[in-house]
């Protein structure tokens, strides 16, 4: 579960990115988070994850208000979250499967257990076969299906993804939603920000929709935004 309680986000220089924003979403639902360059989109999500903190408001995770969290508690959070950056965030000095490992030994899980979970994760984005390859010869397609697989190892049950289709043509695009509405079905929660029109024809998903940084009017997608 997510709440956002009248949330505003400045930053400093006085920028406000967000501007009351309320909404929820429940267990298990998928939304697109939808708004021009600059709307506030990643702001929103680094909110939910406890990167950014917001200036008022609340925003409960899990009822969990991870607006105030201590750094100590930071680690319990990020657990039951997987994060799919914009920028992707890989490590070019190790291998694939050493980058999906990463997230478990932060956790220190022992490395049989690991072994595991790192392969469960590659095979369900489809890259079990290039566990030894260095991220960098992977296609974009490719590198952000590892970005979901390290976003997933740990099992989350919220699933953030800060345009995942950015810069992959329409195939590659829809096998990365493929991925996504299999997480929805086993009851994941995931929240996508994007502006893919390829992928907001997805019919039947709830978006919420930023306009320099006020939550406009929410609808269902049904078609082309
Ligand atoms: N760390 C920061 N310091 C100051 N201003 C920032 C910071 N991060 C974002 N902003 C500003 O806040 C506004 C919202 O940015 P944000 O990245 O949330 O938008 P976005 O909707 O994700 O945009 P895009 O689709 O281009 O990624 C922008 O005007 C941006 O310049």
């Amino acid at each position: 579960m997510i709440r956002f309680n009248q949330v505003s986000k400045r930053y400093p220089g006085g920028y406000e990115a967000l501007r009351n924003v309320s909404f929820d979403i429940a267990e298990g639902e998928m939304v697109f988070l939808t708004g021009h360059s600059g709307a506030g989109k990643s702001t929103l999500l680094k909110l939910v994850a406890a990167i950014e903190r917001p200036n008022s408001g609340s925003v409960l995770v899990n009822n969990q208000n991870v607006g105030v969290l201590k750094g100590g508690a930071l680690p319990y959070l990020r657990r039951n979250l997987g994060i799919i950056f914009q920028d992707h965030k890989l490590l070019f000095d190790r291998s694939v499967f050493d980058n999906v490992l990463l997230p478990l030994q932060i956790c220190g899980f022992d490395h049989r257990e690991s072994a595991k979970r790192v392969r469960a994760a590659l095979d369900k984005v489809g890259l079990l076969k290039r566990e030894k390859a260095n991220p960098i010869a992977l296609s974009g397609g490719e590198q952000q299906r590892l970005c979901i697989a390290r976003a997933i190892v740990n099992r989350p049950s919220i699933l953030l993804a800060d345009e995942p289709t950015g810069n992959l043509d329409a195939a590659y695009a829809q096998e990365i939603m493929d991925i996504f509405r299999s997480f929805h079905q086993v009851g994941v929660t995931l929240l996508i920000s994007t502006h893919d029109e390829s992928v907001l024809q997805d019919a039947g998903v709830r978006r919420l929709a930023l306009k320099q940084g006020e939550l406009q009017p929410t609808s269902t997608g049904s078609g082309p935004a």
